[in-house]
């Protein structure tokens, strides 16, 4: 294991070519302390050449006209319903109560491939690529069902598919959803500073992909600091940057808050003349299938640490945000929530839907 430094972050980068109870325990270690960690891209599982792929379909994309892209606008019939097609610039706010303004940023919302569901009807030069897209999409699925198991197993949870099984994709429906992201140049500095406002994520673990030279990804630390998060911590030993993951909050409600969701944002990064080049990125959103029930993951480890009550704090703050106890009240909100009714509250609060 390689880890960097870069002020207070260490977010440790896990070779998980060869898993095992050790390799488990790191990222369950790196999950629940950052709620952020590198994997070493073996080559492999996503091929470096898809990624690139993918980032130059995405930008063939987003350079063609507003005009164009606004007829698969997002939640429009057009580009498949809810959560699905081209969110325009500063089209939503990730901070909606920390900003005025949307986010200056464009994205492109995908949502399951087949087998599950006919893949969404998609614009040029989209439509072209579907089965690099396709493709791309699996491999991020496959990752991430193996970082899942490795939680499995370090949580010694007794049933050894209890995360695969529920978030296999052959099974029904999910609120998964693969995001292509475009962040304009800008010459003016803005009031705030930010591309990206501060937020956690929303469902069970997102893989995100960022291009060299491109930096702007900051976390905030636990004293209130934000430190920026590296595309490629150690370029001397990686030729091709890891995969960043973190955990969302579902995953977090899920285990009892013992697994981190980190708040993040993207800031600019400004040359000396005050102007940020364009930037792109792409998450890989994994939730669990909808009528999965989030009470709270069995297996002594989770156990250990609720009756422990070290997650208590963090478990308020996530049931805060989902409204199902105003802040300053104690308790309620007991029912076990299903992953669908989960993430409508999250997109209710980004959306307004
Ligand atoms: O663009 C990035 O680097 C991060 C984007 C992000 O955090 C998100 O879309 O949830
Ligand atoms: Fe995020």
């Amino acid at each position: 294991m390689v880890s960097t430094s870069n002020s207070d972050t260490t977010i440790p980068v896990i070779d998980i070519s060869s898993p095992s109870p050790e390799v488990a325990q790191q990222v369950l270690n790196a999950a629940s302390s950052h709620g952020f960690l590198f994997i070493k891209n073996d080559g492999v599982t996503i091929p470096p050449k898809d990624i690139d792929d993918m980032f130059e379909l995405s930008r063939k994309y987003f350079q063609q006209s507003d005009e164009q892209k606004s007829e698969f606008a997002i939640h429009s019939e057009k580009a498949g319903g809810i959560n699905r097609g081209w969110v325009k610039m500063q089209g939503e706010s990730l901070d909606p109560t920390g900003q005025k303004q949307g986010d200056p940023k464009e994205a492109f919302n995908i949502g399951l491939p087949p087998p599950t569901s006919p893949l969404q009807p998609l614009p040029t030069p989209l439509s072209t690529s579907s089965s690099l897209i396709t493709r791309f999409q699996t491999s991020c699925h496959t990752l991430c069902t193996t970082i899942l198991s490795l939680l499995n197993t370090a949580l010694h949870i007794p049933d050894p598919t209890y995360f695969s099984s529920r978030h296999d994709q052959s099974l029904g429906p999910s609120g998964t959803i693969f995001r292509l992201l475009y962040y304009p140049a800008s010459s003016q500095p803005r009031p705030s500073n930010i591309r990206a406002g501060a937020h956690s994520d929303y469902g069970s673990l997102t893989l995100l992909f960022r291009l060299p030279g491109q930096p702007g990804l900051e976390l905030l630390q636990p004293d209130g600091t934000w430190t920026s998060v590296p595309v490629n911590p150690s370029p001397e030993t990686l030729a091709s940057p890891p995969i960043l993951v973190n955990i969302g909050d579902l995953l977090s409600f899920w285990t009892g808050g013992m697994l981190k969701s980190t708040v993040h944002r993207v800031a600019f990064a400004r040359g000396d003349d005050g102007r940020s080049e364009e930037r792109y990125s792409m998450a890989y959103f994994c939730h669990p299938l909808d009528g999965v029930l989030l009470g709270t993951v069995p297996g002594e480890v989770i156990r250990g640490f609720v009756e422990g009550g070290e997650g208590v704090e963090e478990l308020r703050r996530q049931r805060v945000r989902l409204g199902l106890v105003g802040d300053g009240e104690e308790g309620g909100g007991e029912d076990v929530l299903t992953a669908k009714q989960h993430l409508d509250r999250r997109l209710k609060v980004t959306y307004g839907l």
